[in-house]
């Protein structure tokens, strides 16, 4: 492995004139809070190899560091008095019993180091670098190599071997700050995650930089270190304290929780939660109900769990009902054994019911909050100022529930519950649907995210405020929904998540993230003047996303379509912006070299104007393989339109085209009208017009990129999921001779029978134009246009090979979607394989499932576009 190793530093109780003469020779300050002297060094001290002459470590003839950071014209020097003194130190060289450090990763690394930043992040570097170049250097673009046989150039193996190298890239699932006593310096834990084909599974791993925050420098980054089990890590306001819910497997293999309080040294005490048979399973950060909150004071955490169910048992059970039973014969349910609880849906499933506990860190008892009221599940809880209430989120679940993920609608409040009066009130309007409940860091303000509680699954938001005291007097809207925006305007706020920590520290800006154009974007709200303003940390990266913030700092994650993501800290200047410092805490991660991408500008033709809302422009991100346009043979292209509808394609790095393209496709991410970033107007245009205005921006789209000659327009093939499936299926029927493959994820193909099936019946109902309510139903005329918007209507002219990949634990897009296009196809003779995946849901995410669908996928693709 070619790189920077680590090595140990001599121990002064070892050898004290050999500890000194490093200390001295590697160049670090001698003075000051970074002081580096002989008592700093210790068991976990190490130098890296590039301090030595030659970058290798210790040679006989250079035993002794140098300072890491030295021009070739310093080195000469060096090597040139060198030379001249001789080898007369006397020192002894160096030494071969030197203990090996950790080098799971494929290259050494060191747990607390002396070394610089930039010297780890460039092994790092090397290290992806080489895989990727190697991987091209060695297998070329699978398809390119021989464009007119690509199914002989092209082997799984050879497919296989790319996945493998992509897998090495982590992506950032979280980060937080914390400042230490000494204020200015700041340690970053991030959380991050990362394929394990060989495991089947995904890993989590953290990693703590420390930051001299004056100095807007590194001062050391922890290695990678696997962290799996963790459901909650959450630190207490002063830093002193961590609670960690903590899911492990008893001996029976079943899941069990424990609450763990930590101090700065020590476990302090676990809390056997589920031992208390108080409530249910405690609910991670799943985006929805989830929280995990210490109190102000420290002495409470606050979370949110399943609701206990009495315990059913048989009518034919026939245990003696005595005194002593009494109590425990009244909490169980005689036959009840095979009553059904509906759960939230696709991907909520284990949660139907929850309530607020609230855990006393001394004496480990927990109380669940009693007054909400029945109806209302609750979750997203946070404490209210003086930690004399909670303030959440109710989710209204009668008269039943609808499926919650992906779905920002649904009917809610945001309540108070006063602890100590046992009294709850409504904060929030009715007829509205909210989220993200967050107070400022002086405790005078509330704000939340609220939309309204009908119609498209995801929409613009508004940013809605009150003052905490005067809250009865009203709410005031701090962002409205933008309608249409110009060219760079504002086009209003969509976004899927707000940070914990959202305010800067004058309890007047807020920092969020939002979806603008086909771009994730960082901005920050003035409450006041109500202004919005991009910060971008990093040219070099397209897509940015907070993660945490603490006092003015912020985390952010960074990446592009072809840059693997990475971490960037900034202390903002609220006042004036520009002036923000920004420090990389990762080098810049591997630009992957096998692809470019660009940004592609579409305006419908005229013909497809939207009657009420104009013209709406429409993006898409094309991924180019590098070199594809070599002795003039273009690249098969695989359009992918993304699902929903109402996502979008956000430029941040994303596996499945990153494979594409890698393997010589190129790859059009269409963001058609109704994506998110692009104006409330945009999302509303495609409501009763889906099968048909959004199959259209698609089809022209792939014809524009074909025009401009970047594709090769007689292979073309379509890929998309859920509703992109339900693209591609139509793009199929209706334009049969253009697609030579196609590859379906849990397609929506027919919503007359989606209808009655889904857990998001709104969907359909909102989607065909129609408005939903709980008590709708389907007559002749709703369901013709169904029926009219659905691809099965134009399965007669379906051609195209296709490829059909299945959930059989769907719940959104039921398994029977799939399986009745399938029958269909078979009945018209249409090429048709299908995968089906027993214990997957929706989006087929699992490591061995998405390797298995990817790698089919490119075969699929590979098989008939030379098959003709
Ligand atoms: C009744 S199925 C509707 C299709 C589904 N929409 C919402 O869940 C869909 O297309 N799902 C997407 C997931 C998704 C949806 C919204 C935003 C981001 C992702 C898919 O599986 O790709």
């Amino acid at each position: 492995m070619q790189g920077v190793e680590f090595i140990y530093f001599p121990q002064p109780n070892v050898d004290y004139s050999k500890c000194e003469k490093w200390v001295t020779a590697c160049g670090r300050p001698t003075t000051g809070k970074h002081a580096f002297v002989v008592k700093n060094v210790n068991r976990n001290t190490y130098i890296c190899t590039k301090h030595f002459v030659g970058g290798k470590g210790p040679t006989a003839e250079y035993p002794d560091p140098i300072p890491a950071v030295v021009s070739n014209a310093e080195l000469e020097a060096f090597k040139r008095r060198k030379r001249r003194k001789s080898s007369s130190s006397g020192d002894s060289t160096f030494d071969s019993s030197v203990p090996t450090t950790d080098n799971r990763y494929g290259y050494i690394v060191a747990k607390a180091a002396l070394y610089s930043e930039a010297d780890l992040d460039k092994s790092i570097h090397n290290m992806v670098g080489h895989a990727l170049t190697k991987a091209v250097e060695e297998t070329g673009h699978p398809y390119l190599e021989d464009s007119n046989t690509p199914h002989r150039s092209v082997s799984y193996e050879t497919i296989v071997e790319a996945y493998r190298y992509f897998t090495q890239l982590p992506e950032v699932t979280s980060a937080s700050i914390r400042a230490e006593e000494n204020e200015n310096i700041i340690s970053v834990q991030s959380m991050w995650s990362q394929r394990d084909i060989d495991r089947k599974e995904k890993t989590s791993f953290g990693r703590t930089y420390v930051l001299d925050a004056a100095k807007n420098v590194v001062v050391s980054c922890s290695s990678p270190q696997e962290i799996n089990n963790q459901v909650w890590n959450v630190a207490s306001p002063s830093g002193k304290y961590r609670a960690i819910l903590r899911k492990q497997k008893d001996k029976k293999g079943d899941d069990k929780q424990y609450l763990e309080i930590w101090n700065a040294v020590q476990k302090v005490k676990t809390i056997n939660v589920e031992g208390l048979e108080k409530h249910g399973k405690i609910i991670s950060d799943d985006g929805h109900f989830g929280s995990f909150q210490w109190s102000r004071a420290e002495g409470h955490v606050l979370y949110v769990a399943e609701k206990k169910r009495p315990k059913a048992s048989s009518f034919f059970d026939s245990k003696p009902f005595s005194e002593s039973t009494e109590s425990k014969e009244k909490e169980t349910a005689r036959g009840d054994e095979f009553l059904y609880y509906q759960n939230w849906g696709e991907q909520i499933t284990e949660q139907s019911s929850t309530v607020l506990c609230v855990m006393d860190v001394e004496t480990g008892t927990v109380s669940v909050l009693e007054s909400v009221p029945e109806n209302v599940s609750p979750g997203q809880a946070v404490w209210a100022p003086d930690d004399a209430g909670v303030v959440f989120i109710g989710w209204i679940h009668e008269p039943y529930r609808l499926g919650l993920k992906h779905c920002v609608q649904r009917r809610s409040f945001v309540y108070h519950l006063d602890i100590q009066k046992n009294k709850i009130e409504k904060i929030s309007e009715d007829g509205r649907a909210v989220r993200f409940p967050r107070f400022s860091p002086d405790d005078r303000w509330l704000v939340y995210l609220d939309t309204l509680d009908s119609g498209p699954h995801n929409m613009c938001s508004r940013l809605m405020m009150c003052e905490w005291e005067r809250r009865h007097d009203g709410l005031k809207p701090i962002l409205d929904i933008v309608n249409s925006a110009k060219e760079e305007e504002f086009p209003g706020l969509f976004t899927w998540s707000v940070p914990v920590h959202t305010w800067l520290s004058d309890s007047i800006h807020l920092v969020l993230n939002t979806f603008w154009g086909s771009r994730s974007e960082v901005v920050v709200v003035n409450t006041q003047t109500k202004s919005v303003v991009r910060v971008r940390p990093d040219l070099a990266s397209w897509s940015s996303t907070v993660l945490d913030i603490h006092g003015n700092h912020v985390v952010i994650g960074c990446s592009s379509p072809n840059q693997a993501p990475y971490l960037i800290f900034g202390t903002l200047v609220p006042s004036d912006l520009g002036s923000s410092q920004w420090l990389r805490l990762d080098n810049k991660s591997e630009v992957i070299t096998s692809f470019e991408w660009q940004i592609i500008q579409h305006s419908p033709s005229s013909d497809r104007v939207h009657p009420k809302y104009g013209n709406l422009d429409y993006e898409s991100i094309l991924y180019l393989p590098k070199g594809s346009s070599v002795n003039g043979s273009k690249p098969p292209l695989i359009l992918f339109p993304h699902g929903g509808p109402h996502s979008v394609c956000d430029g941040s790095f994303a596996f499945q085209p990153a494979v594409y393209c890698h393997c010589g496709f190129a790859v059009l991410l269409v963001n058609f009208r109704g994506s998110l970033g692009f104006g409330q107007d945009s999302i509303l245009s495609i409501l009763g017009r889906i099968g048909d205005q959004d199959v259209k921006d698609c089809k022209s789209a792939a014809d524009e990129v074909i025009e401009k000659g970047l594709a090769d327009g007689t292979k073309v093939v379509v890929c998309g999921g859920s509703h992109g499936g339900f693209l591609a299926t139509h793009l199929i029927g209706q334009y049969p001779d253009y697609f030579k493959a196609a590859c379906a994820r849990n397609p929506v193909t027919n919503l007359t029978s989606m209808v009655g099936t889904t857990d998001i019946i709104s969907w359909v109902f909102t989607e065909v134009g129609e408005t939903f309510s709980y008590d709708t139903q389907v007559d002749a005329t709703i369901l013709s246009k169904m029926w009219d918007a659905s691809p099965v209507r134009c399965i007669k002219q379906v051609k195209t090979p296709v490829l059909l990949q299945v959930g059989l634990k769907d719940l959104r897009v039921p398994p029977s979607q799939s399986l009745e296009y399938w029958k269909m196809l078979k009945a018209n003779g249409v090429p048709v394989r299908c995968l089906t995946y027993p214990d997957s849901n929706h989006p087929l995410s699992e490591v061995e499932v998405e390797a298995d669908g990817l790698i089919n996928s490119i075969l699929w693709f590979c098989q008939h576009l030379t098959s003709q």
